[in-house]
């Protein structure tokens, strides 16, 4: 539990947000009961009521962006109708909701929601005792409105730019292993649930220390970037290229197998012979292919992969090796 609330920073406002709600308005709920206020007391209720159902709702289902919109829109809406029924008092309610949207919802949505909820107290009126007391309910929520969406842009920006580091390498702006791993656990999850067939396709460059040491790491890089731009570009938008470490990447194919997997591959080689070069000359490439059987584990899949791609190497480089027999072809496909 503690683990996902750290992990999930916007589950963790929902927990607040249901707790706190839980704990600030059961008691008022029950004072209004008890002074026979009964609208105020059911509004009260209903308002706890939702957004602990909301809470759950995101605790169980992880939907968490779902939840979040319906708890901003319940928060604001609540204090409202709250500072409408019970007077200027109210109005307090509102600051704390205006300031949450930020974290339940994206700043543009946030900011709308904060500006309709004060110009809906505002068109309404009745809740100020005069103009005074109104143009500064206006001003200061206005005011928390605009610190809260300044910080939210930030912290969005700062949280993408931590993201972008975390999980892209540098050198070619493919994604880096560790999201290879979250990614590979997906795309196991998903070809158990529908069936849709999955290939992972390891890539090594062959020889590639000897470019590093004739030619220099800067002349090394390039050939990692081209690497990445051909594979880029003979391969679909859903296909998603890693880099495993040093020269060896993966490729992740979603929805293709038999004969349509081998096409692809054929296609990647052809390419990869044509164009990858570098002062010494042309550059090979080893590959290692294996796709996701039923019901095995990452990494099993990982494993026949690579072992797939030592074969390659081992039988002289320059080749793609299949772990499994493909419709139609040889377990080898060495050429
Ligand atoms: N230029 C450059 N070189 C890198 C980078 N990461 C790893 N390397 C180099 O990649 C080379 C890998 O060498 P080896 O593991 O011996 O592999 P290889 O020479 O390709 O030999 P085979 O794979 O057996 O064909 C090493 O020289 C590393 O320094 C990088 O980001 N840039």
């Amino acid at each position: 539990m503690l683990k996902r609330l750290r992990a999930d920073f916007r589950l963790s406002i929902i927990t607040i947000l249901g707790a706190t709600s839980l704990l600030g308005i059961t008691p008022f709920a029950i004072m209004r009961f008890l002074q026979g206020d009964l609208v105020a007391g059911a509004i009260d209720t209903t308002l706890v009521l939702t957004i602990f159902g909301g809470m759950a709702y995101a605790w169980i289902t992880g939907d968490t962006r779902r939840s979040g919109m319906v708890l901003a829109i319940i928060a604001c809406s609540g204090a409202v109708v709250v500072a409408v029924v019970v007077g200027e008092v109210g109005l307090f309610w509102l600051y704390p909701c205006l300031v949450t949207t930020f974290f339940l919802v994206n700043p543009r949505v946030a900011t709308l929601l904060n500006l309709t909820s004060i110009g809906a107290l505002v068109l309404q009126g009745d809740v100020f005792q005069d103009d005074i007391q109104k143009w500064t309910f206006t001003a200061t929520a206005m005011v928390v409105s605009a610190t809260a969406y300044a910080f939210a842009l930030r912290t969005n920006s700062q949280r993408e730019r931590l993201e972008q580091l975390a999980t892209i390498d540098p050198l070619t702006g493919v994604k880096n292993r560790r999201s290879m791993d979250e990614e590979l656990n997906l795309a196991a999850a998903h070809a158990e649930r529908t069936g849709i067939p999955y290939a992972l396709v390891m890539l090594d460059i062959d020889h590639f220390k000897k470019v590093n040491d004739e030619y220099g790491h800067g002349v090394g890089d390039e050939v990692l970037i081209d690497l990445v731009t051909l594979i880029r570009h003979s391969t679909r938008k859903s296909d998603e290229l890693f880099r495993y470490g040093g020269e060896e990447f993966v490729l992740l194919l979603p929805g293709v197998d038999g004969a349509g997997l081998v096409a692809v591959m054929n296609n990647v080689q052809h390419i990869l012979r044509k164009k990858m070069t570098h002062p010494g000359g042309p550059i090979t490439v080893s590959v290692g292919v294996a796709l996701l059987k039923h019901g095995e584990s990452v990494g099993s899949w990982l494993e026949r992969a690579d072992g797939a791609l030592y074969e390659a190497k081992q039988a002289g480089r320059d080749r793609v090796v299949f772990s499994d027999t493909m419709p139609g072809t040889t377990p080898e496909l060495a050429t």
